[in-house]
């Protein structure tokens, strides 16, 4: 089931003398098995983007719909393809609010009317996933963990739903590059074992082109690429060598690997690659401009 964005537009504060179109008619059809990166500038419009996805924000002008039905109705199945796009947010960590983790996991579940032994199943499940030993930490307060745990939590929840797609805005904002590491393995997880469409917004070019097989760069409020990682990197290279611009040879990208202990084969290459083509499309983006 596709997430289909048609010609949309978002103005915050409409007839105020602060109104800002945030988004200038984006099409963009997001398949299952995706795992699509969205990078971009503060203010680019990423989080405005992404609250489309699952019917939070609803589009100024165009349409966003969910397996062919209206994001934006009010009817039961509406309701029910929205739910299909679980959602975290940044720093999700601050909507933690119950007393224990169990708990804090189960409330989403609850909601949604399951029975205590479906939501109970469900809450080991997620959090089994997401590496929380239930033993250890279902009666703890949500409170007491590190940052990466609390995130883990938080994602747990949304994991407890079952979701079809999965949102996730900066997931790795604030954490030192332990807890970083451990919330990136969890999504790849999640998308490689769980066959959860995955859709990332981040600063981090680094982070984005590791695990996205689909990039999207935005700019502006507008869509400026939009392939995979590798191609966008190739077609920006040629673009900037075809206007004198020096780019990094592959060779420094290999010393580059080397530097950072990580193993220099075909793959890898490819990989950083990426990351580099990121830099290059997003400085790009601008000078452009
Ligand atoms: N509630 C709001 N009211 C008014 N303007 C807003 C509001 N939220 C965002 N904006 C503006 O809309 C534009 C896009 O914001 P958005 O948060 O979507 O960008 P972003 O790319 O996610 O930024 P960041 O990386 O900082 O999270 C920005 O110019 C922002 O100032």
């Amino acid at each position: 089931m596709p997430i289909k964005l048609e010609a949309v537009s978002y103005v915050y504060g409409e007839n105020t003398p602060y109104r800002k179109e945030a988004l200038k008619g984006i099409n963009l059809t997001i398949n299952e098995g995706d795992f699509v990166g969205i990078i971009g500038h503060t203010g680019s419009g990423k989080s405005t983007l992404v609250q489309h996805l699952n019917g939070l924000l609803h589009p100024s002008t165009g349409r966003v719909t969910i397996n062919g039905v209206d994001a934006a109705l009010k009817t039961e199945e509406a309701k029910l393809m929205r739910h299909k796009v679980g959602m975290v947010f940044q720093y999700p960590e601050h909507q933690l609010f119950e007393e224990t983790i169990a708990q804090d996991i189960a409330f989403g579940p609850k909601n949604l009317g399951f029975s205590d032994t479906e939501v109970a199943q469900r809450v080991r499940e997620a959090m089994d996933f997401v590496g929380l030993d239930y033993e250890m930490y279902a009666e703890r307060s949500p409170f007491q963990l590190s940052g990466g745990q609390m995130r883990r939590v938080a994602i747990a929840g949304v994991v407890a739903l079952n979701p079809d797609y999965l949102i996730l805005d900066e997931p790795s904002a604030g954490l030192d590059p332990f807890g970083r590491e451990e919330i990136f393995q969890k999504i790849m997880e999640l998308h490689e074992k769980k066959g959860i469409t995955v859709v990332l917004v981040s600063h981090n070019m680094e982070d984005i082109s590791r695990m996205a097989n689909r990039l999207i760069v935005i700019d502006d409020g507008q869509i400026q690429l939009d392939g995979k990682p590798l191609d966008i990197f190739m077609n920006q290279r040629e673009k900037l060598q075809a206007a004198g611009v020096d780019v990094p040879p592959v060779s420094k990208l290999i010393e580059y690997l080397r530097q950072r202990g990580l193993p220099v084969s075909q793959e890898v290459i490819s990989v950083d690659d990426a990351v580099k083509a990121i830099e290059v499309a997003v400085k790009e983006v601008h000078h452009v401009k």
